[in-house]
C-alpha cells in the first residue's frame, strides 16, 4: 500500500524537550488518520513536520515519497485556525482563488453557506467555532490531496461539530475520493465515526497505529482467575494487567483470542484500547505488584 507520509526514527526536540521521540509510522493513501493522544503527545508537532512548518531533530519524514513542501498539494487547519482578521469571509475566498491552481469556488461557497457564514463578516469578529469553519472551508476548496486537521472541532458545538464532520466525509467520499486526510482530535466517538486507520500518540512516541478493524481485531480484555501475566500463553501478549483478591483483568494483544475454559476473552472496545495506549506505555507489570496466587480451575 502506498504511504503518503512516512516518517522513520523521527525525532523532533525543541531544546531539551523531547515532542517526539523515534517516531515510525505511515499514513496509507486514501486513509482517514485519527491522530490521537494526551495533551503535549506530540500530535501538533507531528502535522507540523508533515507539512513542512518543522524541520526533524533526526530522522525523516516524506510526504508523496519526498521531503515535505508540496504545498499546492497538502491543506493544513492549524489548531489556532490563523486567518486575516481585517478580511471578510468573502475576501478569504477571493485569496484561496488566487492562490490556488485547484481552487473549487463551488466548493468554498458551499461550505460557507453551510456553516451559516455571512461573506460581509469580517474574520476578526469570527467566533472560534466560525473560523474553525471558515479555515476548513478554505483548506478543502483547494482540493488537497493530503488534508492534514489539527484539532479542527474543539472549539466547535456539537451541532457545528456533526456539520463539519459530515462536510469533511462529502469531500472524501465525493469531491476529493483519492485524498488522505489525517485529523487530531481528543473526541474518541468522532475520530470513530470518521477515521480508518487510528496513531495513538503518547510521551512523544508511537504506542499503537493500524487500521481500526484490525487494532479492534487485536486486543482483547481477558478475565480470569488471579495469575500471574507470565503464566499465560506467549501468542498473548500482556499490556496491562490488574489484579483483585481473587480475579485477574489483562489487557492483551493476539493475532485471534484464544480459547480456554479458564478465562473469558472479548474484543476492547476503541475508547478503551486508546485509552490503554495513552495511559502507559506498553508493561506487563501489574497495578498490583503482589505476586499472584497459582490459578484456580
Ligand atoms: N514551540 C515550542 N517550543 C517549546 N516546546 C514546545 C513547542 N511546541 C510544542 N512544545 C512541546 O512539545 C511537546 C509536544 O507538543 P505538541 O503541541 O506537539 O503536543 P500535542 O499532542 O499537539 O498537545 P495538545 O493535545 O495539548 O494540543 C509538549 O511537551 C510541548 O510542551
Amino acid at each position: 500500500m502506498t504511504a503518503i507520509v512516512e516518517a522513520r526514527a523521527l525525532h523532533k526536540r525543541y531544546g531539551r524537550r523531547p515532542a517526539l521521540t523515534d517516531c515510525t509510522l505511515s499514513v496509507p493513501a486514501g486513509s482517514v488518520v485519527g491522530l490521537v493522544g494526551p495533551n503535549g503527545a506530540g500530535k501538533s508537532t507531528l502535522l507540523q513536520l508533515a507539512c513542512g512548518l518543522l524541520t526533524p531533530t533526526a530522522g525523516t519524514i516524506e510526504v508523496f515519497g519526498a521531503p515535505p513542501g508540496q504545498l499546492a498539494r497538502v491543506g493544513f487547519v492549524a489548531q489556532d485556525t490563523p486567518l486575516y482578521p481585517a478580511l471578510t469571509v468573502a475576501d478569504h475566498l477571493r485569496l484561496g482563488a488566487r492562490l490556488n491552481p485547484r481552487w473549487d469556488a463551488a466548493l468554498a461557497e458551499r461550505r460557507v453557506r453551510q456553516a451559516g457564514l455571512d461573506p460581509a463578516q469580517k474574520a476578526g469578529r469570527l467566533s472560534g467555532g466560525q473560523r474553525a469553519q471558515l479555515a476548513l472551508a478554505l483548506a478543502v476548496a483547494k482540493r488537497p490531496e493530503l488534508l492534514l486537521l489539527d484539532e479542527p472541532v474543539a472549539a466547535l458545538d456539537p451541532l457545528a461539530r456533526r456539520a463539519f464532520l459530515q462536510g469533511l466525509m462529502e469531500f472524501v467520499s465525493e469531491a476529493e475520493p483519492q485524498a488522505t486526510v489525517v485529523l487530531s482530535s481528543h473526541l474518541l466517538s468522532d475520530l470513530e465515526r470518521v477515521c480508518d486507520h487510528l496513531i495513538v500518540l503518547a510521551d512523544s512516541r508511537v504506542r499503537a497505529q493500524g487500521g481500526i478493524d484490525d487494532l479492534l481485531a487485536t486486543h482483547f480484555r481477558l478475565t480470569t482467575a488471579r495469575r500471574d501475566a507470565d503464566t499465560l500463553p506467549a501468542a498473548l501478549h500482556v499490556l496491562r494487567a490488574e489484579h483483585t483478591e481473587r480475579q485477574s483483568t489483562f489487557t492483551v494483544r493476539a493475532e485471534a483470542p484464544v480459547d480456554d475454559p479458564s478465562w473469558v476473552m472479548e474484543p476492547l472496545g476503541l475508547e478503551d484500547l486508546v485509552l490503554h495506549h495513552m495511559s502507559a506505555a506498553e508493561t506487563t507489570g501489574p497495578t498490583d505488584t503482589r505476586p499472584a496466587p497459582e490459578p484456580q480451575r
